[in-house]
């Protein structure tokens, strides 16, 4: 904000009954990250390059354009300015804008890290991190994508001339979706079945280049292009998803990226005891990203939101005085609050899912794979509830905003379009939840076995118990107290575990009975992502919180997380018997009471996500609320309102109305 200039919001600020700069801390992770962020946010608004107001009003060509421009840009400043690799993310992340850069470096790079050789990582790495070479990740095909293995692009050995031959057999074996390829990418880390000797040896990855490197043509057998326009205006239109098809392509053997399985020049297939799961890692990797920027993104739209409904006021108007800030109703706090909560939530939650990433991948470089199955499921889960609640979430603060969220200029039509992929990508939600209930009926059928469950299953070594035992709430208050809350949840999760599990065992077939039971396994695997959500809260707040009344705050977000989730899954809680009716009335109870604690400091709970208005981007969600003027001055800015009177009046509207005239007449 300028200083000076009127804050609209300041009497709302006033009321925050705790330490704004605090939270900003708390919320960025520490006092560094929230320095090095702060900082990058103000290197790009200040930029007139990274201007975005005029994104939604762009032809499909000029915004990809700009996004190229764009990129070149930042990568001039991050050199200029020799950032570290911390704040060139973060210049990246507040630049907003889907770009080739994001796959260069969210997935060509950790692609190469996590499945290629020492030696491919030292020949590669360094051509990637000076973005000498431009790189994809192109996996799905057009007639498949979640089903990996049912890939169809081949890699056939040739041991004559020591090569891979790259081919797509037929029209749904093309790449079809991979960011940054149609347009951009020099390589891509294409994935293929292997076969060597007329074997076949599964799906792996292989550096493939595309493009020339001195005009950007593509190389003998390639057909590359973008796939056409996607939802919304402006949104991801500035990525180039592609198509990509080969026509035997030969690539030197040493292309293929060899860490899990090592094709030797003599034609020898090595298996290591690296597992074959590993050829999906950079998806683990870029699903325990999602989790973070889930929280961004959520934030985001509930930021827009709130400060947009202590400004705008509708009805309850007393002796002429002004009406009800909107923000003072009870529905839009049952709306609102717990998104603010799940925006918290999804951020304490995403720091443990990166700690537990990294805790796992030092361990996969000592060899020791035991806890890739438990990583596998926690990212493929986590990812999935919190993009479904956040994509859902976005539109429901376009809808708490009235008429004028849906104005491009309140950033959420965007921001929804930009954001709702992130359902799909990655891996399809369903399809995710799918494979963490693979892991909890495992889980449940070993109980009997002697084996221990560990880390966020551990919780299933006390089925006995979770099985049988009874809320002991019996008032509202009761359900503050995380043990009692964290206890109906996992008995929720067991039982739905259980339960599946049981019907499974009545079908002959397992994979028939998963197959039957699907919608109920997704219920199942849900409950037991959201147990560790509230679970992860809970314990962000055993640790030191410094300033004033910021633990108390995240102590009343963590319950209202809790209690809005028992009561939206409240069918759950009752049918397995995990509390009764009189005690699911009582958590709503405490929930209504929650609302009115967090009123007084929503909007500073809001400011604590320290967001420009730059990276806002909406008139709405503006720091300083001065929101109807600024409406009122971006309308006359319209490319509609250039001329009084449209282009077309003559053609189409003047004859309209001359005509009537003459009807009228007759
Ligand atoms: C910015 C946006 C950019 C976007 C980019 C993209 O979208 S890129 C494109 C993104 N595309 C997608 O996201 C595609 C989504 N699809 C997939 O990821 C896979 O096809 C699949 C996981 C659905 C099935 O795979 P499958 O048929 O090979 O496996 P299966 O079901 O037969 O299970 C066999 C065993 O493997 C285990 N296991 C599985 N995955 C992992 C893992 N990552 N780690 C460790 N373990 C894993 C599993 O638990 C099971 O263990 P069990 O029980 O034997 O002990
Ligand atoms: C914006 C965007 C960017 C992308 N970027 C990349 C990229 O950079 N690189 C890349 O390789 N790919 C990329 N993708 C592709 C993406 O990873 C796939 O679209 C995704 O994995 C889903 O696969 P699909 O399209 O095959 O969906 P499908 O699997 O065809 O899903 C269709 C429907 O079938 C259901 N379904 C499928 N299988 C099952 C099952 N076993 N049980 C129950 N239901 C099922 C799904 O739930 C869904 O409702 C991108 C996609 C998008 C939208």
């Amino acid at each position: 904000m300028e200083v000076g200039a009127p804050d609209y919001l300041a009497g709302e600020r006033q009321t925050a009954e705790f330490d704004v700069e605090s939270m900003k801390v708390t919320w960025a992770g520490s006092r560094h990250a929230l320095e090095v962020s702060d900082r990058m946010a103000r290197l790009v608004a200040s930029d007139p390059v990274f201007r975005k107001d005029n994104r939604v009003m762009l032809s499909r060509k000029e915004l990809f354009k700009n996004t190229l421009r764009k990129a070149a840009h930042a990568w001039k400043r991050i050199v200029e300015l020799r950032l570290t690799e911390e704040e060139a993310s973060r210049v990246r992340f507040f630049v907003d804008e889907p770009a080739f850069t994001d796959l260069h470096w969210g997935m060509f790079v950790p692609a190469i890290k996590g499945q290629g050789t020492e030696e491919q990582q030292q020949k590669w790495l360094p051509l990637a991190y000076k973005m000498q070479i431009i790189g994809c990740y192109a996996q799905t095909e057009l007639g498949h994508g979640s089903n990996v293995q049912g890939l169809e692009t081949t890699a056939t050995f040739d041991p004559k001339t020591d090569e891979f031959i790259i081919h797509s057999p037929t029209l749904t074996s093309s790449k079809w979706w991979p960011g940054g390829l149609g347009k951009v990418s020099t390589h891509a880390v294409a994935y293929a079945r292997l076969i060597v000797d007329g074997q076949e040896h599964g799906v792996h990855g292989f550096i493939v280049q595309l493009r020339s490197l001195d005009d950007h043509m593509p190389l003998p057998g390639i057909t590359v292009g973008d796939i056409g326009m996607k939802f919304g205006s402006g949104a991801y239109n500035s990525m180039d998803n592609g198509v990509l098809r080969f026509d035997n392509v030969r690539i030197p053997r040493d292309q293929m990226l060899m860490r899990v399985l090592q094709v030797t020049r003599e034609g020898k297939v090595i298996q290591s005891d690296v597992p074959r799961q590993l050829i999906y890692g950079t998806m683990v990797f870029v699903r325990q990203t999602i989790v973070a920027d889930a929280s961004c993104a959520l934030s985001r739209a509930v930021c827009i939101a709130t400060r947009y409904s202590a400004v705008r006021r509708q009805f309850g108007s007393q002796n002429g005085g002004p009406e009800t800030q909107v923000i003072d109703y009870k529905t839009q706090q049952s709306r609102l609050f717990p998104l603010l909560a799940s925006a918290y939530a999804f951020r304490f939650v995403s720091e443990w899912l990166k700690s537990l990433y990294t805790d796992v991948t030092e361990k996969l470089q000592r060899g020791e794979f035991s806890t890739l199955p438990e990583a596998h499921a926690c990212t493929a889960g986590l990812k999935s509830i919190t993009t479904s609640a956040t994509a859902d979430a976005i539109e429901e603060c376009r809808k708490l905003c009235g008429g004028h969220g849906y104005l491009a200029n309140s950033g959420l039509p965007e921001l929804f379009a930009v954001y709702v992929p992130a359902c799909t990508y990655e891996g399809d939600n369903t399809v995710l939840l799918l494979q963490v209930a693979r892991f909890l009926v495992k889980t449940v059928s070993q109980l009997g076995s002697g084996k221990v469950p560990v880390g966020t299953t551990a919780y299933m070594g006390r089925a006995r118990h979770l099985i049988q035992c009874k809320s002991n709430v019996q008032s509202a208050e009761d359900w503050l107290n995380p043990q009692v809350v964290v206890e109906a949840f996992e008995a929720r999760s067991l039982r739905m575990s259980v339960a599946c599990a049981e019907n499974l065992a009545k079908f002959p077939n397992p994979e028939e009975g998963f197959a039957q039971l699907a919608a109920d396994l997704v219920e199942a695997a849900a409950a037991h992502c959201q147990l560790i959500v509230v679970t992860k809260f809970f314990e962000k707040l055993q640790q030191d919180i410094p300033g004033k009344g910021v633990k108390k705050q995240l102590q009343i977000l963590s319950s209202v997380y809790a209690l809005y989730i028992l009561h939206k899954h409240l069918g759950d809680f009752l049918s397995t018997g995990s509390i009764t009716p009189k005690q699911g009335a009582l958590a709503n109870d405490q929930l209504r009471s929650l609302y009115s604690k967090i009123r007084p400091n929503a909007v500073a709970l809001v400011d604590a996500f320290n967001y420009t208005d730059h990276y806002l981007s909406s008139v709405l969600g503006r720091y300083d609320g001065n929101v109807y003027p600024t409406l009122y001055e971006e309308a006359w800015k319209d490319p509609l309102n250039d001329s009084v009177v449209p282009d077309g009046y003559q053609e189409y509207i003047r004859p309209l109305l001359k005509q009537q005239i003459r009807n009228a007449r007759l």
